[in-house]
């Protein structure tokens, strides 16, 4: 088994007195595809906003391979707040500034290139479309070349041909050595794309492990069947 790069464990966070994260722990591996996967409101982005030491736990740790683990992990959240009247350059370069890099010009022309972007680089950020804002969230989360990139559902809202773009992008970067962490709904993406499968539902993790595992298990076909045998009965 590969070097365990963060290690999160028991995280529980309240909101108003509802626990949204209920004990959560998970384990990421150097160099996998992991993917975190639930119904709408589990505690999905919560759980990782905790990874990422961007909103504090109630309870429970997070452990990371290295002290300033910052510096390593890029994140495309739900929201990425892009800066007004900059174009997609600008706020690569701006982004890039904030963790101490200044972006030869070309590098930032081949990750725009890489995302999708090429033919607007120039255009001012708030003007790109949904899709297209969400492809320079992801360039974004990738400007430092970070060792570990969290994606919280890259490809929401993407038509079929970017989503394609995405998941290649995703596979290249693992290819490159990168560990991805990424939320979705779509069960074919996640059958497609990932290594491992944490299940979260209510809070708490339901099912863990690689999709091929896992339907063998609960004995089903495929990961959707899993995920409505296990969620069934909510609303
Ligand atoms: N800042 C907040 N204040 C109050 N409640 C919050 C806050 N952030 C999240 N929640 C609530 O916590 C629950 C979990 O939200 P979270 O965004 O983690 O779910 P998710 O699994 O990522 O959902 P989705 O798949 O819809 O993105 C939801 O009920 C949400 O309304």
């Amino acid at each position: 088994m590969p070097d365990i790069l963060i290690q999160a464990k028991g995280l529980k966070k309240q909101y108003d007195s509802r626990n949204v994260v209920n004990g959560v722990s998970i384990t990421v591996h150097e160099k996998e595809i992991l993917a975190i996967i639930g119904p709408n409101g589990a505690g999905k982005s919560t759980t990782i906003e905790m990874m990422l030491g961007i909103r504090k736990q109630d309870e429970g740790e997070v452990g990371y391979w290295v002290h300033d683990y910052r510096k390593s992990i890029g994140a495309q959240l739900q929201a990425t707040p892009f800066f007004p009247g900059l174009t997609a350059i600008e706020n690569l370069n701006l982004f890039a500034a904030f963790y101490k890099r200044k972006l030869p010009k070309q590098k930032a022309v081949e990750l725009l290139t890489l995302c999708g972007l090429s033919e607007v680089v120039k255009t001012e950020a708030s003007k790109l479309s949904g899709g297209q804002q969400k492809r320079l969230a992801i360039a974004v989360a990738l400007v430092h070349d970070p060792k570990v990139v969290f994606l919280d559902e890259p490809t929401s809202a993407l038509d079929p041909k970017s989503r394609r773009e995405i998941h290649q992008l995703i596979l290249d970067l693992n290819r490159k050595g990168t560990t991805v962490v990424f939320t979705s709904h779509d069960m074919d993406e996640v059958t497609k794309l990932s290594y491992r499968v944490i299940m979260i539902d209510q809070g708490m993790v339901i099912a863990e492990g690689t999709v091929k595992a896992l339907c063998q298990k609960h004995g089903v076909q495929n990961l959707e069947e899993l995920y409505l045998q296990l969620t069934m009965g909510e609303n």
